[in-house]
């Protein structure tokens, strides 16, 4: 990630600069401003249309670098050049209107390679994704509602959402969720957000019991998440919803029975490509119900996918927190859905479709949930609050002092790891995890990792034990990649642990007790993960987090990131960093420039 630009000057032997670069686009990529990479596709892109005007191939770069940080398209009068030496270029990208309608009136543009769009300037595909992600939406939308007997329907509401205690003694309080449950069954597609804890699986376990109990026929259901870990966390705490005693018994079996997969895995992964599946409009997905969690994680082009793979008469149920952060590729699109579809207005039956809020903490009422609500809000002062309130549920420390927790937690893992027992060395794994918001550098992964592995080397040689080696019991493993042949998914976990012969085996955490055996020598991408980026922690949770805060002024360091590490914790959160830093974090929402939510909000401008 680049900086602000000006803010870095580079030597001209690093790769990150462009050689070959000329002018605006040397001077942007020298600052900072522009990676390498930027450049060359915009030079690419020029040489393929004929386009040499340096304000126009400028801003193409800057689209590039817009994408590469999440954004789907850029507003060129919001751009930042301070510090760049922009030359002849300098009158064209004064004005952001002029230098736009500059880049609408390009070779560049006329050629297809960007377009300008309610004055965002975008790549094409990204373009095409946003418009088709709205347009298969609002087909949806524009059919007849799903045909609901109203009578069934309310009985089957009251049967799985009980109105009954209404929450008095207790008792549980199922309006919220029920109301979700209702637009849910009369839409072709609804999302359901909330926070930690709202009960957002519960909804959707007696949901599909409220569908079932509707629908004059079978039900195929399909349950699916962005990563291996989510799809498994959706499994379990689907079948723990409906194994509760107070779940209506009727089909049981079949919701049971109900195993969560990855998206890719759904759409049909083809290999060699990460953004074309098997199911696509001419072969869609066979379900009735498609219901996806943790949607947030989801990037514009795989929302685009799975769109695209629905038949028109498959309800869509989409799960997540938009409150988090947004995916690692570009896109912010459950938070743009969130926004556009309630800007749209009540669209309970028909219309694009509908969101259902959840507010209602049912997890936890302590001061995890209080700073949470405060990061959400944007309230740093009740987020310090919080943190200095000193229950020790949550707590700011500073950075030195951490490192023992930090190491005892390893050490712990190290010792059920050494001592043969993959069900303590996996349960020790899931008791607590450090989380950073980058990975290099003295506030990232690899340094924490690093400076906890040196301290155990420390104290495990006083005490005696064996070390060295790439692969160590207790050694915790961060799947990075997928590999279908071997059944492994990014973003699985995993710990390598000593065999009763000897020997080291890993331990991929598959919902067993014992996790799924798997020999070291047949993983290839995987990292140590005594510490791992908030990123990947999304869809999991663990009982104690420890997140370790940038300084104030690392473009990282956002409301999002801090909301989604905190809501990771289940029982402490222990925040290392500055009260300077928390305030930065609380205070900068992060900014992702996309077009998807007006396109809802306001069909007649799309
Ligand atoms: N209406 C309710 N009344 C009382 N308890 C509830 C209600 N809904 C859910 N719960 C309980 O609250 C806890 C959290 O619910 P659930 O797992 O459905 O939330 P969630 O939003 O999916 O959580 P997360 O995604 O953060 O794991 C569970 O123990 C669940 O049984």
């Amino acid at each position: 990630m680049t900086g602000r630009p000006g803010t870095e000057r580079r030597d001209p032997l690093d790769r990150r600069v462009a050689r070959r670069a000329e002018g605006v686009l040397r001077a942007a990529n020298e600052s900072g401003a522009l990676e390498a990479a930027d450049v060359h596709v915009a030079q690419r892109l020029g040489r393929l249309t004929g386009e040499d005007e340096p304000a126009v191939l400028l801003a193409t770069a800057l689209v590039v670098r817009a994408v590469r940080q999440g954004s789907v398209c850029l507003d060129l009068a919001g751009v930042d050049l301070d510090g760049v030496d922009l030359g002849v270029a300098a009158s064209a990208v004064r004005d952001g209107a002029a230098w736009t309608r500059a880049v609408a009136a390009s070779r560049l543009a006329a050629a297809g390679a960007v377009h300008v769009d309610h004055g965002l300037v975008y790549l094409d595909r990204y373009l095409r994704e946003e418009q088709q992600v709205e347009q298969d939406l609002r087909a949806r939308g524009d059919q007849a509602p799903p045909v609901v007997e109203t009578a069934r329907l309310e009985a089957a509401l009251e049967d799985w959402f009980p109105s009954a205690g209404g929450g008095a003694d207790g008792a549980p309080d199922f309006t919220e969720q029920r109301a979700a449950a209702a637009r849910a069954a009369t839409s072709w597609t609804t999302v359901v957000t909330g926070g930690p804890g709202t009960g957002k699986t519960t909804t959707v376990a007696r949901l599909l019991g409220t569908l079932l109990d509707v629908a004059p026929g079978p039900l195929r259901v399909a349950l699916a998440a962005p990563t291996g870990k989510a799809a498994a966390r959706m499994t379990e705490a689907v079948q723990a919803a409906v194994a509760r005693s107070d779940v209506p018994a009727a089909h049981r079996e079949q919701l049971s029975d109900l195993r969560a997969t990855t998206l890719h895995r759904l759409l049909g992964w083809r290999p060699g490509s990460q953004t074309r599946f098997r199911h696509d409009r001419h072969d869609p997905l066979p379900h009735d119900v498609v219901v996806v969690d943790e949607t947030s994680m989801v990037s514009l082009t795989l929302m685009a996918r799975l769109l695209e793979a629905l038949r028109p008469q498959t309800r869509l149920v989409l799960v997540g927190d938009a409150d988090q952060l947004a995916s690692v590729d570009a896109g912010a699109v459950l938070h743009d859905l969130v926004d556009g579809l309630e800007g749209a207005g009540d669209t309970r039956v028909g219309g694009t479709g509908a969101v259902a809020r959840l507010t209602r903490t049912h997890r936890y009422d302590d001061t995890i949930g209080a700073l949470a609500e405060a990061v959400r809000t944007g309230d740093a002062d009740a987020a310090l609050a919080a943190l200095h309130d000193g229950r020790g549920a949550v707590r700011l420390v500073t950075p030195g002092s951490a490192d023992d927790d930090l190491v005892a937690v390893a050490r712990r893992l190290l010792d059920a790891a050494r001592g043969a027992e993959p069900g303590a060395a996996l349960a020790a794994l899931e008791q607590h995890r450090l989380l950073l918001a980058h990975r290099a550098g003295e506030y990232g992964v690899a340094h924490w990792n690093r400076r906890i592995e040196r301290r155990l080397r420390e104290e495990t040689a006083t005490a005696g034990g064996a070390w060295g080696g790439e692969w160590y019991a207790g050694r915790p493993l961060l799947v990075t990649a997928n590999d279908y042949g071997l059944g492994l998914f990014n973003g699985d976990t995993g710990v390598v642990v000593r065999q009763p012969g000897g020997g080291l085996v890993a331990r991929l955490a598959d919902g067993s007790p014992d996790g799924r055996a798997l020999p070291v020598s047949r993983l290839a991408d995987v990292e140590t993960a005594h510490a791992m980026t908030v990123h990947r922690s999304q869809g999991s949770q663990f009982r104690r987090v420890t997140v370790v805060l940038p300084p104030p002024d690392s473009p990282l360091l956002t409301r999002e990131l801090l909301y989604t590490a905190v809501t990771r914790a289940q029982e402490s959160v222990t925040v290392v960093g500055t009260a300077d830093a928390v305030r930065a974090a609380v205070e900068r929402p992060a900014r992702r420039a996309s077009g998807l939510a007006r396109r809802l909000t306001d069909p007649a401008t799309a």
